[in-house]
């Protein structure tokens, strides 16, 4: 069962606290990253089997397996796969940039230019659930950024397959190539290349706890976009919201991991014991009410709060994947929110909108790091270059303080050659 903890009753560590899988995810990720380093596309078929329980002849994702996906889905999902995609793609579009170039002063132009990713790798989880909702967030704003190469790469099913969903999303929002390959192998793969998967610049895309830790050790190899590891949600609601919309938003996220987490803050004890008991009742009829549980036991609490200010405050010090505010005028508090991946507002507004269909991104910061990260947006798939020009006359007027600069700091080759430029005939 869900637990109470009342603010003030129980230390503020139990209230912060939340849990990490105990297996010792970081060796055990060190030796996969080295075997694949070692034995490339070997390695990634091995661990296919040992962990997918799928034997591959090849790796790579055929054209006639995407053909053949997209005869297996309805029309009807194409369909909303399409108008889901339109809506990613109008939000992420208000996000490119441009470059920016600046004349004020004769005979000086600076500027700075936005160059897309040569070749970017999207991780698309696939071991306890199929993510065609993933394919579609991480693909649309490497493709708006103009990115050149997408690769992608996901767990293979039992029979070797990929989930037909999966492929048919790849194809609406444009891979260029897809693998077979999940965990920290991928990610592997993708930061040092084998000899079927090329090596990327950046690898994005959520993932469990060994593609979280994947990420986080190659990192240096190969920029990543964040850690998006299991999901979570934090819910502040009042006491005049619906107990059985609260339970069913916190069982949404419960549900995608054992080690999710679902935490409503509310400053009303009798919101707190309805949705407790709600959170009882929904549970057995989720298909997935095993995972659910596991995860409301290890990281599911409810915390009452005196106030919807100090609920807030909370929040802000979990730093949530996601915080919805089921309260009047929710604006009013937006403010004061400053960390948190997405935030839903209004009672009208679950999580589970911005998961498939509103247009803001899905992959978002976890465990914390939505203090210092952003939701994967364009800005991920593009890099910055700056550029300077000076004319003969410019360089002349700004020597003096260049070779000052320089000889402060004891670099008289700098002064040199800046001076050299205004004392001598070409
Ligand atoms: N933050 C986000 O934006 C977002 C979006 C979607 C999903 N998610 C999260 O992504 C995660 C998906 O997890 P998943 O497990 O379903 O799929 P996954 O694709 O992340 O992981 C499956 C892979 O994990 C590896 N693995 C499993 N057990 C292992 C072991 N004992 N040792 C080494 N490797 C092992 C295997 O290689 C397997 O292919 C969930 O935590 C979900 O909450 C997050
Ligand atoms: N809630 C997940 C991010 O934590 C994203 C997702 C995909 N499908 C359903 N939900
Ligand atoms: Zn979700």
């Amino acid at each position: 069962m869900i637990r109470i903890l009342k603010c003030g009753e129980v230390a503020d560590e139990d209230i912060l606290a939340r849990a990490i899988p105990t297996a010792d995810v970081g060796s055990v990720v060190a030796e996969i990253i080295a075997d694949v380093r070692k034995n490339g596309d070997a390695a990634l078929k091995k661990y296919a089997e040992k962990f997918d329980g799928a034997r591959l002849e090849t790796l790579t994702v055929t054209p006639a397996e995407i053909e053949a996906a997209m005869a297996q889905v309805t029309p009807e999902f194409i369909g909303i796969l399409e108008k889901a995609a339109g809506n990613i793609r109008a939000f992420h579009s208000r996000q490119v940039r441009n470059g920016f170039i600046i004349n004020d002063e004769p005979g000086v132009v600076i500027g700075q230019k936005i160059i897309p990713m040569d070749r970017a790798g999207i991780y698309v989880p696939g071991g306890t659930a199929a993510y065609p909702s993933t394919v579609l967030m991480d693909l649309i704003p490497a493709k708006i950024a103009g990115v050149r190469e997408i690769i992608m790469t996901t767990p293979p099913r039992r029979d070797g397959s990929i989930d037909p969903a999966i492929l048919a999303a790849a194809r609406v929002a444009g891979a260029d190539r897809i693998f077979k390959s999940g965990g920290a192998q991928a990610i592997a793969a993708l930061a040092y290349g084998t000899e079927s998967v090329p090596r990327v610049d950046k690898i994005v895309g959520p993932g469990n706890a060994f593609v979280a830790e994947a990420k986080k050790q190659v990192f240096g190899a190969v920029s990543i976009d964040m850690i998006a590891g299991p999901s979570e949600i934090l819910v502040i609601a009042d006491g005049r919201t619906n107990p059985r919309w609260c339970a069913a938003d916190l069982l949404s996220q419960a549900e995608h991991d054992t080690m999710a987490s679902a935490v409503l803050i509310t400053d009303s004890m009798a919101l707190a014991q309805a949705v407790q008991a709600e959170i009882e009742r929904q549970l057995p009829k989720l298909e997935r009410s095993e995972i659910a549980r596991a995860a409301i036991e290890n990281n599911g609490k409810i915390i009452v709060a005196d106030t919807l200010a100090k609920a807030v405050e909370i929040a802000n010090a979990i730093a949530p994947e996601h915080l919805e505010l089921c309260v009047d005028a929710p604006f009013d508090y937006l403010d004061g929110i400053r960390h948190a991946g997405s935030v839903f507002l209004g009672r009208h507004c679950p999580e589970a909108l911005g998961d498939y269909f509103a247009g803001p991104n899905h992959t978002l910061p976890t465990g914390g790091t939505a203090r210092f990260s952003s939701p994967l947006s364009v800005d991920d798939f593009v890099k910055k270059s700056q550029y300077i020009y000076y004319t003969r006359d410019a360089l002349r007027k700004a020597a003096p303080d260049v070779a000052g600069f320089a000889r402060q700091e004891g670099l008289t080759g700098h002064a040199r050659s800046v001076l050299s430029r205004t004392e001598e005939k070409q």
